[in-house]
């Protein structure tokens, strides 16, 4: 069974569409990459994913399940976690007490097994030393690696990752990378946003092109760089396409 279903949704904030019949779906364990130019959509998709905002037409489904009708916390609670462009991170409150906020107020995991899932996730982000520190201190790397902490703690089965890379270093980038595709591995379906598409071409199993609130492209991540429509799209943005493949 798909992880996640998107199906034809459109949205429009009350002005213009600004998603226009988008519909995709991803396996448990799969990476799907979204790229697209600034304001074509990516963000609003999360949004709709995640429950933050209502389609205004169209379904989504997580594992077979109708969950158009269910806010934003209840969606949390049904497996979909989110990590924020900007990060969400309480900065005079403990890396650990973060992850713990995350774990028992958007999931609902209480006591044990919020305690659990909190260390779990600081585990596999490789925080576990520094869970006493206080969030504000941490350098970029680390604020990045809690902003996947405190969305891994909800125990997703579908995780969206908006710009997670965003700021990094090549070898930092590559950092975060790795652990994403360890959480892929243990089952988790992830649908990542960057702006970085190197970092996806490497790192997604599938990619997708939204452009004016469509998909434009998709598919094999090279393959779909390679497309006439989304080069004319990164032409002179990403002039390295054809060194993707190295
Ligand atoms: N809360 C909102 N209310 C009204 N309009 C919005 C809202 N959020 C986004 N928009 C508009 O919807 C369009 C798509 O924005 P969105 O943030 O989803 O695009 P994006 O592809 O994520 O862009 P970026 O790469 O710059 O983050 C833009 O025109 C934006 O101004």
């Amino acid at each position: 069974m798909r992880a996640l279903t998107v199906e034809n949704v459109v949205k429009s904030y009350g002005g213009p569409i600004v998603l226009d019949g988008v519909s995709l779906a991803i396996d448990p364990g799969k990476i799907l990459g979204i790229i697209g130019p600034n304001g074509s959509g990516k963000t609003t998709l999360f949004s709709v994913i995640s429950g933050a905002f209502t389609p205004s037409s169209g379904k989504i489904f997580l594992a077979g399940r109708d969950v158009t009708a269910l806010g934003a916390s209840a969606r949390a609670i049904a497996g979909i976690g989110r990590t924020f462009q900007v990060p969400q991170t309480f900065s005079h409150m403990s890396v650990y007490e973060n992850v713990l906020v995350a774990a028992e107020f958007a999931a609902g995991l209480k006591g044990r097994e919020g305690e659990e899932a909190a260390f779990q996730a600081l585990k596999v982000c490789g925080l576990e030393s520094r869970g006493n520190l206080v969030a504000g201190t941490l350098p970029l790397l680390d604020r990045k690696r809690l902003e996947l902490a405190r969305a891994l703690a909800t125990k997703p089965s579908v995780l969206l990752l908006d710009e997670i890379a965003g700021g990094l270093t090549d070898d930092e980038a590559a950092d975060v990378a790795r652990i994403i595709k360890a959480l892929a591995a243990s089952g988790i379906a992830v649908i990542w946003i960057e702006h970085l598409v190197h970092v996806l071409t490497h790192a997604a199993d599938e990619l997708a092109v939204l452009g004016e609130g469509r998909i434009i492209a998709q598919g094999e991540p090279h393959e779909t760089m390679r497309t006439p429509k989304v080069r004319q799209i990164y032409l002179g943005m990403e002039p390295d396409i054809d060194d993707l493949d190295q």
